[in-house]
């Protein structure tokens, strides 16, 4: 089997085994939420700004903590917090500030037993390699967490997808809110 072929296998035996009412879950408090915030680190946090641009396409309100232009979160606001390992420091801080803030959180994770699953609200869970690659991970030949950074970021389209068509947003829609200065 190519490389390519193999990290599809990785990325699809990841993907099957999330549950598809816990999806359904997170579109319901994305379309229910005031705002809706992301947090992550590293390439974890390349993926949560990948989501949050997206969601900002197909109508959503959306912020990525961290930026010079992020306000402060409140009671009816949604913050997702993505972290393969669920130990990053600033992301578990960050889920720990925002429910002290009333701030409903989600959690993206590789583990249900890590701090950060501890601190939110509700734990989709992704069980992909991580770059501790603990006994109980998945296997892959990527390096790091690459496997969790993919699969991520096909969960967050999936989610993006069924919010669009929950709200019946349409490409042209996409298309007038995406940057027309490039
Ligand atoms: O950038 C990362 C690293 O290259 C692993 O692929 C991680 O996303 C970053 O270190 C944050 O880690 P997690 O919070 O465990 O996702």
């Amino acid at each position: 089997m190519g490389m390519t072929k193999q990290i599809l296998t990785e990325i699809n035996q990841v993907v099957e085994q999330i549950q598809e009412s816990d999806m359904d879950e997170v579109v319901k408090a994305i379309s229910h939420a005031e705002r809706i915030f992301v947090i992550g680190e590293g390439r974890s946090g390349l993926m949560a700004k990948s989501f949050a641009m997206r969601l900002m396409h197909i109508g959503a309100t959306v912020y990525v903590i961290g930026e010079t232009i992020t306000p402060s979160l409140h009671s009816g606001d949604l913050l997702i917090a993505i972290s393969g390992s669920g130990k990053t420091h600033q992301v578990v801080w960050s889920a720990m500030k925002a429910k002290e803030n009333d701030v409903q959180v989600y959690g993206l994770t590789t583990d249900d037993t890590s701090p950060l699953a501890n601190e939110v609200d509700h734990t989709l869970i992704l069980p992909a390699a991580t770059k501790y690659r603990k006994a109980n991970e998945a296997k892959s030949i990527q390096p790091l967490g690459s496997l969790f950074d993919q699969s991520a970021h096909i969960v967050f389209d999936t989610l993006c997808l069924q919010y669009a068509q929950l709200k019946k947003v349409t490409q042209n829609d996409a298309l007038k809110a995406h940057s027309n200065i490039e």
